[in-house]
């Protein structure tokens, strides 16, 4: 399988002190992976980093290549067509991708209008607007028609999150990027929204990056992960060995809270 994103040696600091340490791994297309760590580990500074979005403030080195292209270093113009069509990205609160003041559908048409640019192609109002309800669709809105006219405000916070999803999928990005994108929901609408994403990145072949400092949570979307901790990339490998059979003590600490978090729901009464 080809090599979707190939991070090298990254590291990110301040002028006061270092944030990120020297990690690399790789993502191949269509490969679900899972980041996870404590909170202040590093884990969305090196989203950020993939993405191109690190503060000025930063020195970043090492190297990042993504759908081919050269990340670190590159000029904002050469980014900016890379952010969308190799890769999209969903955040922990879905007000950061949407805006408050226009109604969900015109958000979701915009994205359809200017990937279809990039495409070369110009869909008329009505073409565009049958495929803004079929995204509204695929991420399960109820209602697609009401929700496309809604404002965000006026809709629940686990359909921002779907309509953010569908804003992302508008892209058809080659990986997508999910930064703790269920952590502000209610438990049942946070396992929605993992079935959700993980069945449209299979359905669509995405790779995932995916975010979390929840081991359950991580297993349930990704077939391999990464666990960061103090900046540093401590363990790696597929999701089964890794939880099964963790080699780090802080892996195995890890595993260990799920399990007894596990038993002590078994036995509530
Ligand atoms: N803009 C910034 N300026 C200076 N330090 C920062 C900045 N953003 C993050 N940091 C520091 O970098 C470290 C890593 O932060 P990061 O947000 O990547 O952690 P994380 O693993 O994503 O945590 P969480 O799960 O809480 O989001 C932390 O110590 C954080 O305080």
């Amino acid at each position: 399988m080809s090599t979707l994103l190939s991070v090298e040696d990254l590291q990110i600091r301040t002028a006061a002190r270092p944030l990120v340490s020297g990690i690399s791994f790789s993502i191949a297309a269509g490969e679900r992976v899972g980041l996870i760590g404590e909170s202040g580990s590093g884990k969305s500074l090196t989203a950020l980093a993939v993405l191109g979005l690190l503060p000025d403030t930063m020195r970043v080195t090492g190297s990042i290549t993504l759908d081919g292209h050269p990340v670190i270093g590159a000029r904002d113009r050469d980014l900016v067509p890379l952010r969308g069509r190799s890769v999209a990205a969903v955040f922990q609160e879905p007000m950061t991708a949407l805006d408050p003041l226009m109604r969900i559908g015109d958000q979701v048409a915009e994205v359809v209008r200017r990937r279809a640019l990039r495409d070369g192609t110009k869909p008329g109002r009505a073409e565009i607007a049958s495929r803004v309800l079929a995204l509204l669709e695929r991420v399960a809105l109820p209602e697609p028609a009401r929700i496309a006219r809604a404002f965000p405000h006026e809709i629940s916070g686990g359909q921002r999150q779907r309509g953010a999803i569908a804003m992302a999928l508008a892209c058809r990005p080659k990986l997508l990027i999910a930064d703790e994108p269920t952590t502000a929901l209610d438990v049942t609408t946070q396992a929605e929204i993992l079935k959700l994403l993980e069945t449209v990145v299979r359905d669509e072949g995405m790779g995932l990056l995916f975010i979390s400092h929840d081991l359950p949570v991580v297993a349930t979307v990704a077939e391999r992960a990464l666990v960061m901790r103090h900046g540093a990339l401590i363990e790696e490998g597929p999701v089964g060995t890794l939880f099964g059979r963790p080699s780090h003590p802080y892996t195995e600490g890890l595993v260990a809270a799920a399990r007894a978090f596990d038993a002590a729901l078994e036995f509530a009464p």
